[in-house]
């Protein structure tokens, strides 16, 4: 059977399956595609026999924008496909691929607002298709329910009433989070910057460009390839190297500036934290998480050639893409890779540095915006882990750092107990270790009371960041 067919609708269906249950989709999609894991066009041409071509530059952006988006909403869209059916069993009885085509029907007419009856039509075919016929009439049924509803203005949407367990559920539900989440923040930031928070999480990510000075190619450079390539930019507030993009990232791609080394895809949030480290050319920087590399690699930049960063991971294959980046950056000269837990590190290397960066293993909580995956991901029972991990991490790294040295604590996390009480029980048992005030690296606006750094989505529109510089004795 050979059928034009929207591609974009079954390569998302086909992405997401992919994401939600990783190698077992296969299974999932009428047994037909057991052993094959390469990209999801030959997967579609094989298994369900749709003639396929090569997705354009808008086909890729709508199915970033499909998937990302449906996986951000999945909460929110599980609750309307449920009300509609008026039966949550039957949303959680429901076979994985017809559940995931509804979610895209749903969210490309909620959130997407696409022309409705395209919608229905190319949902309902590739449901035919990759199900049977009854699978498509019923994606009919339900969608149309859901177009009915819409053009009432009147979608099942939860009331924020009720006492706080029950608000917490409707905001998750609205916002699409989990609860967890939902009341960790309400307790944190209060419910209004919590939303606000969740309001920036489920928008479009943005994204910056780091130029890479340690090739010699500067900000002004990489704003001319920009123009060049029309690719819409503004230059960053706070660091010099940086230039924000909203969208352009394929011509970024396609050009080669990637590849070639001239600029790496860093978040201002996590190039503060470099500030924060403070790297000289001359210095010995031990970064301890280091993995893929994109503070290892940013340090190397500033370094000018001298002196030498040790590069320590427990996982060799982002270790590799490190080492990889380092070369193709040319800043390899400057950079050492050292594969090893940090745990393990002090009996076979007696390594000393001048300053020590612990990019510790966090919950992410600051990067839901770019990590769309994660918040489903993440349990509440991972905090007290990770605290754990965090506070071993912290104290083997403290015992690399030279008398007079710095030790710079960094997560990508928005939650105090991975941050300012990690370091504050740190302080209380690491006596010989005191706080030097973050705001002679970085904005004022960065630096909080205790002198730390924190980089907040609904503050500074940026990833959420937090770092400690400790001076030793
Ligand atoms: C937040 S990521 C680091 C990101 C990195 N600093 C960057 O800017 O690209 C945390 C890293 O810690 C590494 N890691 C976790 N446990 C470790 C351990 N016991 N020893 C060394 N590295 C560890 C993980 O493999 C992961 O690459």
């Amino acid at each position: 059977m050979v059928l034009p067919l929207c591609f974009c609708c079954i390569v998302s269906a086909v992405r997401l399956m992919r994401i939600e249950f990783g190698g077992a989709f296969a299974d999932l999609l009428n047994e037909k595609g057991k052993g094959s894991g390469d990209n999801e066009m030959g997967y579609v041409e094989r298994t369900l026999g749709f003639r396929t071509r090569d997705l354009s530059d808008l086909d890729l952006r709508l199915v970033t924008d499909v998937v990302g988006g449906t996986i951000r909403w999945r909460r929110y869209l599980n609750h309307l496909i449920g009300a509609i059916c008026h039966d949550q069993n039957t949303l959680n009885s429901m076979e994985p691929l017809l559940l995931q085509i509804l979610r895209i029907g749903f969210y490309e007419i909620v959130k997407l607002d696409m022309p409705p009856y395209a919608v229905v039509d190319e949902n309902v075919r590739l449901a035919k298709v990759a199900l049977r016929p009854g699978a498509g009439n019923m994606v009919n049924g339900i969608l149309r329910k859901l177009l009915l509803l819409k053009e009432q203005n009147a979608l099942p949407i939860p009331k924020v009433e009720g006492d706080d367990r029950t608000q917490a559920r409707a905001l998750a539900t609205l916002h699409s989070h989990p609860v967890w989440m939902v009341r960790r923040w309400t307790k944190t930031l209060g419910q209004e910057d919590a939303v606000k928070l969740m309001v920036w999480n489920n928008s479009d990510p943005s994204f910056s460009l780091r130029a890479n000075i340690g090739q010699g190619f500067t900000r002004a450079d990489l704003i001319m390839q920009l123009q060049e390539l029309k690719v819409q930019h503004e230059p960053s507030l706070y660091m010099d190297e940086f230039v924000r993009i909203k969208t352009g990232m394929q011509s970024v791609i396609q050009a080669g500036l990637l590849t070639k080394g001239l600029c790496s895809v860093q978040d201002e949030s996590a190039g503060l934290v470099v500030s924060i480290v403070d790297p000289q050319p001359g210095e010995t920087i031990i970064d301890c998480c280091a993995a893929p590399g994109g503070k290892t690699l940013f340090m190397a930049s500033r370094l000018d050639g001298q002196g030498m960063i040790f590069a320590i991971d427990i996982n060799e294959g982002r270790l590799r893409i490190l080492k990889e980046t380092a070369e193709l950056q040319k800043v390899n000269s400057v950079i050492t890779t050292v594969h090893a837990d940090l745990r393990a590190l002090q009996e076979k290397h007696k390594l000393k540095a001048d300053k020590v960066l612990l990019d510790a293993p966090c919950s992410g909580l600051g990067v839901l915006s770019k990590r769309a995956d994660l918040r489903w991901n993440r349990k509440s029972e991972d905090m007290e882990q990770l605290k754990k991990l965090q506070d071993e991490l912290l104290h083997e790294a403290s015992m690399l750092v030279k008398p007079g040295g710095v030790l710079v604590y960094s997560t990508c996390s928005i939650d105090p107990g991975e941050n300012e009480e990690r370091v504050v029980a740190f302080l209380q048992n690491h006596p010989e270790f005191s706080i030097d005030p973050a705001d002679k690296f970085a904005p004022a606006e960065f630096i909080t009371e205790q002198g730390f750094y924190a980089s907040s989505p609904v503050k500074h529109s940026l990833d959420g960041a937090f770092a400690a510089r400790l001076v030793r004795w």
